[in-house]
């Protein structure tokens, strides 16, 4: 019998259902409270009415819990010194944006090794998050595959839409309903429009199919987001950081009825892809704001225990702890420095 269906598909492996991850790992009232402060202080930022900035902080992505851990616990004493000026949110990233092929991150292959151990990932994932959560540091993600959200975001404050997936209409309608503030990135080629209609179209309803808490294929009716923002990462051929860069992002949000807050992220395009240009673009930034500058609301850092990043071994027991497997970081000594320093300028502003 001639086949017409699932001709390029090997197999297709039900697993765990939302709700029942849920019960394995809950998240109890006091961190549900916690998540709930979060998103309220990172919303009070992105409006304006609070003067600090947000500063999405941590590795490019996660793949060794206890290298997260060790992260955010020196990330949650660093933030009550500097938390009248900065809001620290860390980047706990599982989910990676290929511009090719390579590791899609935890979710997708926990072991790192092809095995793609999807319910293990999103297991260790939850499990991360409710701990970190615990330690009341809030949390930062990057919103990739559409199904996933049913399984963490009850654990979010911060998502991200990345720079590959800012025009993608799927990723606009999952914005659309997300329960925390969420920021678009320019395209990979500098493209700002994509992103100021991805504002416009998240900050519609939407009805698109997703699933629901028990994992059955639903209709997912939204009222739309009305806390979104644009992410500058610079683009392929130049960054998107300076002064004159940021007022003409500020003329493009006003053409746009879009509300002028503006996230920078101080590596990618915006660093030139050399992690150590991160603490200068800080710089500039920081100076931008003490300078007057009142658009600015966030900046983001990619920032690891160690510096730089290593391939992934084909054996995992050859990983360098505390080091990147995927874009490059700063090291944990300089993240304290450049933040200290960012710190005491901004408390000199008037
Ligand atoms: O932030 C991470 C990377 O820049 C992004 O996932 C793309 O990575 P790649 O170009 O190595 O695939
Ligand atoms: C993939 C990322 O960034 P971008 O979408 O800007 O490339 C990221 O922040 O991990």
């Amino acid at each position: 019998m001639i086949k017409t269906n699932n001709l390029n598909v090997s197999a297709i492996t039900p697993i765990i259902a939302p709700a029942e991850l849920r019960q394995v790992f809950p998240l109890s009232a006091k961190d549900r409270d916690f998540v709930s402060r979060s998103r309220g202080q990172i919303k009070d930022i992105l409006q304006r009415n609070d003067r600090r900035l947000m500063v999405v902080v941590g590795p490019c992505s996660i793949h060794d819990t206890e290298a997260a851990k060790e992260y955010a616990r020196r990330l949650a004493d660093l933030s009550r010194r500097v938390s009248d000026q900065l809001l620290l949110v860390m980047r706990v990233y599982f989910e990676k944006p290929r511009t090719t092929i390579g590791w899609k991150g935890l979710i997708n292959d926990p072991d790192m090794n092809h095995t793609h151990l999807i319910s293990k990932g999103l297991g260790i994932a939850r499990g991360l998050l409710g701990w970190i959560t615990a330690l009341e540091v809030p949390v930062a993600n990057e919103m990739l595959d559409p199904i996933t959200p049913e399984y963490v975001a009850d654990m979010i404050s911060w998502g991200a839409i990345g720079a590959r997936t800012t025009e993608s209409q799927t990723h606009r309608e999952m914005a659309s309903g997300l329960s925390f503030p969420v920021g678009f990135k320019n395209g990979t080629d500098g493209n700002l429009q994509i992103a100021m209609d991805a504002m416009k179209a998240a900050q519609h309803p939407h009805s698109f199919l997703g699933i629901n808490r028990e994992g059955r294929t639903s209709i997912i009716q939204t009222t739309g987001n009305p806390d979104v923002h644009i992410v500058l990462r610079g683009g392929s051929r130049k960054s998107n950081y300076h002064a004159e860069d940021i007022r003409l992002v500020e003329e493009c949000l006003e053409k746009n009825q879009l509300f002028p807050t503006i996230m920078v992220d101080c590596s990618h395009g915006n660093s030139n892809k050399d992690y150590q240009r991160q603490a200068l673009v800080l710089d500039d930034i920081v100076q931008q704001v003490v300078d007057g500058n009142n658009s600015i609301s966030g900046v983001m850092l990619e920032s690891f225990l160690s510096a730089g990043n290593q391939k992934i071994p084909t054996d995992t027991s050859q990983l360098k702890y505390g080091v990147s497997i995927t874009d490059a970081c700063i090291d944990w000594e300089t993240t304290e420095r450049i933040l200290l320093d960012a710190h005491a300028k901004l408390k000199e502003r008037r």
